[in-house]
């Protein structure tokens, strides 16, 4: 690995406009049942609210496990999300093949935790039977500027969880320049994510195009150099099939069709399942 000193890129104003041009003209483009299909099975159906139970958490698995009854025909949502103390119900009623159980950790959203509760809440998370998690890295040290902090914690992390797959949440609204973006997912990669996604969606602004493209650039950076394909997720604020559909045409453009399914691409959202279904199936669902 270069030292992490290596991991800096400047972008010109120029590149990213038109390059986000490039996909708001191109996205409609993209409006077909097998596209609007492939999104919804990318989704992280997400839940994760203070507010949430037990119940809940099961009434989302049902959904989920009942899905292939209700919609034959139609490929379910990735995984579920919710917070680590759900894992244990959704586990125990998931039936659905395929799904992944998804949980937030390392006290996100703020990662304002100690890094020996985090590596603690990681591993209970996975033990109690999420498959992947995902973590905010700490975004006051990496403002600060100390890099390294938050490569270890970051390794130290991926340690944790054993099997299940680590995303790492880089917050882009916070890091705010492209620059900041770029090395944040070089970081994060380097130190062993499987995915990289912009936002825990508690924080404005959330996921946006600019954000996603560089992050997917600096993934097809890390690819070429290391042989390795890391996964990318776009969170917060997606809720819409225009909005689902423009992040896919970032995902083509700039990494092509081997990343185009939910092994490598995933939407976090709260609120899209329903207006994809509405369009696949051309009425008003409200299923989720
Ligand atoms: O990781 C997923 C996000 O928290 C979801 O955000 P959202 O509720 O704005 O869709």
């Amino acid at each position: 690995m270069k030292s992490i000193n290596g991991f800096e890129r400047k972008f010109a104003d120029e590149e990213v406009k038109e390059a986000i041009e490039n996909v708001q003209n191109k996205y409609a483009g993209y409006r077909n049942d097998e596209t609007l299909e492939l999104a919804f099975s990318c989704i992280d159906l997400t839940t994760l609210n203070s507010t949430d139970t037990e119940s809940r958490g099961k009434q989302f698995a049902d959904n989920v496990s009942n899905f292939s009854i209700q919609f034959p025909g139609l490929a379910n949502v990735g995984a579920i999300c919710v917070y680590p103390k759900l894992v244990p119900v959704v586990r125990k009623n998931l039936k659905a093949e395929g799904v992944n159980i998804a949980a937030v950790s390392a006290g996100f959203p703020s990662s304002m935790t100690f890094a020996d509760v985090k590596v603690m809440e990681t591993k209970k998370t996975v033990e109690l039977g999420a498959d992947e998690i995902d973590i905010v890295i700490s975004i006051g040290d990496f403002l600060a500027g100390d890099y390294e902090f938050v490569f270890d914690e970051i390794k130290q992390l991926k340690e944790a969880c054993g099997d299940a797959h680590l995303k790492v949440i880089l917050e882009t609204g916070a890091l705010k320049t492209p620059e900041a973006i770029w090395k944040a997912s070089l970081i994060a990669m380097h130190a062993g994510a499987d995915f990289i996604k912009t936002s825990t969606g508690k924080m404005e602004p959330a996921a946006t195009l600019e954000a996603a493209w560089v992050m997917t650039t600096a993934i097809r950076h890390y690819s070429e150099e290391t042989g390795r394909k890391v996964g990318f997720k776009p969170a917060g604020g997606i809720s819409t099939a225009d909005e689902a559909l423009q992040y896919l045409t970032v995902v083509d453009e700039v990494l092509g069709k081997e990343w185009m399914n939910n092994q490598l691409f995933r939407i976090g959202a709260s609120r899209l399942a329903n207006n994809l279904l509405t369009e696949l199936v051309g009425e008003e669902v409200k299923y989720f």
